[in-house]
């Protein structure tokens, strides 16, 4: 179907209040933590809403000031039940489908800051094809992408080894090629690297940089040969 036929897809992002948010991004961004967070979830939301089958971004927070610069990106907010991931998920999907009836649902992770539209299209493009669709992140264990069509039911299985609950439950597991951006999910400094140098959104190259990460490897954690030795 070509894109100006294609449905518009409603996206489901979840935020989680910022002072819970990376965690494993901890050490590395000391007291840039929340800056971070929410400059990635920023970027992500952004080069969703860029996409050409994308109608439109609901995000799910119970934090203010990630409301307020995800609004600002022109995300719809929803507020969170505070009762985990997947219930913030299908409340968001609920305020979808009111909003958008007739169009399909997906929940997108908040944390692809190297998210390419033209990539996620293709996505999307894939999961129109079946009833329950997902998109393993970059390391296989987990999951960024969870999608529905009209009519069928909304049950994400996020958290942890998700890939593999989504597989038990009968979701179809995507594999388009040429979607690196939309399955390289930050969650440690490593992955941050990796989502530089793939080429991450500007709010989190900036933050990135205030916080001394780029995309090269990190040193050792022992002095150069011959620096330090007598
Ligand atoms: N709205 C909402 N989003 C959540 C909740 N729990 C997790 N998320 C979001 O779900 C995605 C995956 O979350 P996690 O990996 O658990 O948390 P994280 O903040 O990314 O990273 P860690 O703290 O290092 O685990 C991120 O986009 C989070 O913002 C929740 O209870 N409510
Ligand atoms: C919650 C998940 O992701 P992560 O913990 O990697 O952010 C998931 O992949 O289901």
């Amino acid at each position: 179907m070509p894109p100006s036929e294609s449905p518009g897809w409603t996206v489901v992002v979840p935020v989680k209040t910022l002072v819970a948010a990376k965690t494993r991004l901890a050490e590395a961004a000391g007291p840039h933590r929340a800056a971070l967070a929410v400059a990635i979830a920023c970027d992500t939301v952004e080069a969703a809403l860029s996409c050409a089958r994308v109608a439109r971004v609901v995000v799910v927070t119970g934090d203010p000031v990630a409301a307020e610069a995800l609004s600002g990106v022109g995300a719809h907010l929803v507020a969170d039940p505070e009762a985990g991931l997947n219930a913030a998920l299908r409340r968001g999907a609920r305020e979808a489908v009111r909003l958008a009836p007739g169009d399909p649902v997906g929940a997108l992770q908040a944390d692809l800051p190297s998210l390419r539209p033209a990539e996620l299209a293709r996505v999307l493009a894939a999961a129109e094809e079946f009833d329950r669709s997902f998109l393993p992140d970059a390391a296989e264990v987990g999951t960024t992408f969870y999608g529905v069509r009209p009519g069928s039911e909304f049950a994400p299985g996020f958290g942890g080894q998700s890939r593999e609950r989504h597989l038990r439950r009968g979701a179809k597991e995507l594999c388009p090629e040429g979607v690196d951006s939309v399955r390289r999910d930050v969650d440690t400094p490593g992955d941050l690297r990796a989502a530089l140098a793939l080429g991450a959104g500007p709010r989190t190259r900036a933050v990135a940089e205030l916080i001394g990460v780029s995309d090269r490897p990190a040193p050792p954690p022992w002095p150069a040969s011959g620096a330090g030795t007598p």
